[in-house]
């Protein structure tokens, strides 16, 4: 089967999952604006990467519109995050992102943050973000919140090679069946 990983990164841990996954599965990786549905429809595995902003993937609506004409494809996506992936936050993103009729296998992995690398707006929106997370009194904080918190003064870099298996073992069933 063909495989193929199309990504969209803004500050780099997206592109180094993709990467890693590409020389894995040993296939084409590009970005999601290199590429159209056309080319897509020339593979089999289509494999996305985005990173979540506000628990949106982004770049994936460029894949989602054209969802139609993927039926008949296998598409797995991997967001990336900051956050402690829970139940809860993985359903929200679900929500956000797929319908429950979607054949979609979604994995998240987790991404770096360096708040002073952050272009203006994204500043902005993670202050406003911050300020949302400090209404909260500190004792009832989970390690999440915390976690987030420290982050705004702590550059944190949570991106592993080894957690991409789950998503090269999901490949290789596929390409067993
Ligand atoms: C404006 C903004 C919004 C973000 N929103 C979320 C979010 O909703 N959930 C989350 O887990 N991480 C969030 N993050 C963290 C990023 O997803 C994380 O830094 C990721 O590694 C960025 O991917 P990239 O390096 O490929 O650009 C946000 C970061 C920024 C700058």
């Amino acid at each position: 089967m063909k495989n193929i990983v199309v990504y969209k990164s803004k500050y780099g841990s997206t592109e180094k999952y993709a990467k890693w996954i590409g020389e894995e599965l040993n296939c084409k990786v590009s970005k999601i604006g290199n590429i159209n549905i056309d080319d897509l429809l020339n593979y089999d595995n289509i494999v996305f990467g985005g990173w979540l902003h506000a628990g949106s993937i982004k770049g994936f609506k460029q894949i989602y519109k054209d969802i139609d004409k993927l039926k008949n494809k296998n598409l797995i996506v991997f967001s990336v995050g900051l956050s402690i992936m829970d139940d809860k936050i993985l359903e929200e993103v679900n929500k956000n992102n797929f319908k429950d009729t979607d054949n979609i296998k979604h994995f998240y992995l987790r991404g770096a943050f360096n708040y002073k690398n952050l272009t203006a707006p994204d500043k902005l929106m993670m202050n406003m973000f911050k300020m949302i997370l400090k209404r909260q009194k500190e004792e009832e904080m989970d390690e999440n919140t915390k976690g987030m918190l420290e982050a705004y003064t702590t550059p944190v870099d949570f991106t592993d090679k080894d957690s991409i298996k789950p998503i090269i073992d999901a490949i290789n069933i596929i390409n067993l069946q």
